[in-house]
């Protein structure tokens, strides 16, 4: 059975013994006294396994909290795209490669800006995004490389030579994290009861998506200045794998789950520095509930976005998260990270998907007596442009809005 990575009855002690909680080799490590989130951490060889109180747990983090560790170091499936270790070998090799492209003058990778173009693949300079409505620039840097382009389903745009020398690494990264994808959604399709092969058919690698790599730089932020570095949001697709190595990642945990280890107010005033809760947070972390995530080598954190909220009426979470600045020890390092956004086929209509029970259930629960269901039309291609483009000021700020009100349950009880 799976079990949270530290659960708030026996703070760290499961992980006590685990090398996965010795943290990465070079880096400093995570600091033992910081509020966290207790994400459960599931085995993707039980998954391929079938075990049964594995695939509850994995059920219940994508219905409570939208976000959970795979432990990727044994799992290798029938499909041979099925492979933990080679994923994480892949993921290994693109964090040298994205080091090497931010090396670069920024002069040079402003080149592949393409926010004029009307596309958010490329490159998005230090404070080329927005963190909130009122406009304050994000503390990092980005680049995007499309699935379609890497697999040939689009023409390539053009790219520096230190990434396109690797994209047969990219290629293999690709579909390895597509394969962990597509294993999430049959499991999910399952537990929907919707029609076989559902979540999958609308997620096919070989069919036109806005699938991506991101590689994201943040550098260390002065200590008396430190503030958000990638702004609060929810993931726009279906599904994200991620991995990063240093603290930073935050969720915006449900009222009703309490983070692990100390008052989240107390830690951060002295570890984020005030400007955190100044400017960019009403209210506190404590009031908003913001718990970091620990970083577990072997793992990757897998969360789901907005089009999995939508296809299911809000029975899968798809939660608020956002980057600061690393916590403790490991405030004065660089921090990288390397996601995979899987998302719906550009075609798709997002919109609940009324094949299976739980869905209709969930619909009808929402209906008043005579009331129908009624939903915006957008694609996945418009909805995820619009929620891309709009964070970096193109567009207005409330129409690149996702389904954050879903996702802080208003309205609703919390659990619900
Ligand atoms: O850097 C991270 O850990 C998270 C990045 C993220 O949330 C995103 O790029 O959407
Ligand atoms: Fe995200």
């Amino acid at each position: 059975m799976s079990s949270p990575a530290e659960p708030a009855t026996n703070g760290n002690s499961v992980l006590n013994g685990d090398s996965s909680h010795d943290g990465f080799p070079g880096l400093p490590p995570f600091p033992d006294d910081v509020p966290t989130a207790p994400l459960l951490r599931i085995s993707l060889a039980k998954l391929l396994a079938h075990d049964q109180d594995e695939l509850n747990a994995f059920w219940k983090a994508c219905c409570e909290l939208g976000f959970f560790y795979i432990d990727l170091r044994t799992g290798s499936g029938h499909d041979d795209d099925i492979d933990g270790e080679a994923l994480l070998q892949d993921a290994e090799k693109l964090f040298q490669v994205q080091e090497e492209f931010f090396g670069l003058p920024v002069e040079e990778k402003l080149k592949y800006d393409f926010k004029e173009q009307g596309s958010y693949f490329g490159y998005k300079g230090y404070g080329g995004g927005l963190v909130d409505k009122s406009g304050t620039p994000d503390r990092n840097e980005f680049y995007n490389t499309s699935k379609d382009d890497i697999l040939g389903l689009s023409s390539p745009l053009p790219a520096p030579e230190n990434l396109t020398q690797y994209r047969p690494l990219f290629a293999s990264y690709m579909r390895r994290s597509h394969a962990v994808v597509a294993l999430v959604l049959r499991i999910l399709n399952a537990r929907l009861g919707l029609p076989d092969g559902e979540l999958e058919n609308l997620h096919r690698l070989n069919a036109p998506s806005g699938d991506q790599v991101r590689f994201v730089k943040a550098p260390p932020q002065p200590p008396r200045d430190r503030r958000t570095a990638l702004g609060e949001h929810t993931d726009f697709g279906s599904v994200t794998v991620l991995f990063n190595r240093l603290g930073g990642l935050q969720v915006r945990l449900p009222s009703h789950i309490r983070p692990i280890g100390p008052a989240t107010s107390e830690h951060s005033s002295s570890s984020n520095g005030d400007a955190v809760n100044g400017s960019v947070e009403v209210g506190g972390a404590a009031a908003e509930n913001w718990a970091y995530v620990r970083p577990l080598p072997g793992h990757a954190i897998v969360n789901l976005g907005d089009a999995m909220v939508k296809f299911t009426a809000g029975v899968l979470r798809s939660n608020i998260h956002r980057v600061v600045n690393p916590p403790g020890g490991q405030a004065e390092s660089t921090r990288y990270s390397l996601v995979y956004f899987a998302r719906p086929e550009d075609e798709v209509v997002l919109r609940a998907l009324r094949g299976g029970k739980v869905v209709e259930e969930a619909v009808s629960k929402k209906l008043g007596k005579g009331e129908k269901w009624e939903e915006e039309e957008v694609s996945s291609k418009e909805w995820v442009l619009r929620r891309a483009l709009g964070r970096r000021g193109v567009g207005s700020w409330e129409k690149s809005e996702g389904t954050e009100e879903v996702s802080l349950r208003k309205g609703q009880d919390v659990g619900a």
